[in-house]
């Protein structure tokens, strides 16, 4: 039979070979029994913040204006929130999700070499300088960039068009969620984004995250921020794993099959001078079932400059995307790890 995973475990292996000595910093037990020591932490099962978005369309002003403000609240107080009434239909959803399962399916040498979907095929975590920044999962990582050129895509045609229309579904929402969140600041969209943020400079991300025998102590996706302004996921509506950290702890999202997840990236928090959140979150792996997700992250174009809201106090120097997307690829690589904002405060 072809082999469709990627070697994970051999991977994982090597890493733990390399790092025979290494204990644990809160059960010091050895870092081959115990890789991802934040695990002991007590975990709590949370119900994030649900919006309805329907209220956005309602005739009330009172309605549209307290569904507006929830959006608001749950970026600065969360991080992250639910969405349910969004206006993407379901079939559009199953569709893509049914494109990735196919794809994923394909043997794992066709995926890793032949520059497939722009070379955005990914797995594990190569620069990983100990066990616990090795994720446990493939992901392809799509710049949009070249969505529209069917050459690109080659046997692929029927996922790059219902990824074409997944992909400008989910950039009309996402730019009117970031209109509220710019809006709410005192400021206009289109001054802030102007012509820099198009369905061209955008990313979709599908992840799998294969069974695995080292579950649950050890990562599907270690833990992270995301590089954007803002990110609409749409996970898995069964197998739960996606946590966030809410008040110092890690709490479990529940799985929830109407609604989307929305969560505030790093560029937001440096442009809102830290009034929306860029929380860390992270994939826990599942030791019997496989687990899928899409990411739709709204980005700039390389070249955009991500100043602050508050020009005169802001935390944050002046950067470019291009310049953060560079030193978080230099910190991977260096360090196993992203580092992200603190790299740029002033
Ligand atoms: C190994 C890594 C790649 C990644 C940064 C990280 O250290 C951990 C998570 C990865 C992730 C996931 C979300 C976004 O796709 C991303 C751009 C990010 O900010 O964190 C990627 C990073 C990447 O692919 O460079
Ligand atoms: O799979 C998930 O639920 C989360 C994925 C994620 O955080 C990402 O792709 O950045
Ligand atoms: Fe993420």
């Amino acid at each position: 039979m072809v082999e469709s995973n990627p070697p994970l475990l051999h991977d994982f292996g090597q890493l733990l070979l390399r790092h025979p000595g290494e204990t644990c910093a809160s059960c010091h037990r050895n870092a081959r029994d115990c890789v991802a020591n934040e695990e002991m932490v007590i975990l709590e099962e949370c119900e994030l913040p649900l919006i309805d978005l329907g209220g956005l369309r309602s005739k009330d002003e009172g309605e549209r204006r307290a569904c507006a403000a929830a959006i608001c609240k749950a970026s600065s107080e969360w991080g992250f929130f639910q969405l349910v009434n969004h206006g993407i239909s379901l079939q559009l959803l199953a569709e893509m999700r049914r494109e990735q399962v196919k794809l994923f399916n394909k043997p794992f040498e066709r995926k890793a070499t032949c520059g497939l979907l722009n070379n955005s095929y990914r797995w594990g975590n190569p620069t990983a300088t100990s066990p616990k920044q090795f994720s446990w999962s493939e992901a392809f990582h799509i710049p949009l960039t070249k969505i529209s050129e069917e050459a690109c895509y080659g046997e692929f045609d029927s996922l790059r068009k219902v990824m074409q229309e997944y992909a400008a579904a989910m950039q009309e929402l996402a730019n009117e969620l970031a209109g509220i969140l710019v809006k709410n600041l005192g400021h206009q969209k289109e001054g802030v984004f102007g012509e820099s943020c198009n369905g061209s400079t955008c990313f979709l991300r599908l992840n799998r995250y294969p069974p695995c025998p080292w579950s649950p102590e050890i990562s599907g996706l270690v833990p992270h921020t995301d590089s954007d302004f803002l990110t609409i996921l749409h996970q898995d509506d069964r197998v739960g794993g996606l946590q966030l950290m809410k008040d110092s702890k890690w709490v479990a999202v529940k799985p929830n099959r109407d609604a989307l997840i929305v969560n505030i990236g790093d560029l937001f928090q440096a442009w809102s001078n830290d009034v929306y959140k860029s929380v860390e979150h992270k994939v826990i792996t599942n030791a019997k079932v496989e687990r899928y997700s899409i990411a739709y992250f709204l980005c700039p174009s390389y070249d955009s400059w991500i100043g602050s809201c508050k020009e005169l106090s802001s935390i944050y120097r002046k950067f470019t995307f291009g310049e953060y997307r560079k030193q978080i690829q230099q910190d991977v690589k260096m360090n196993g790890h992203k580092v992200g904002l603190p790299r740029f405060l002033r």
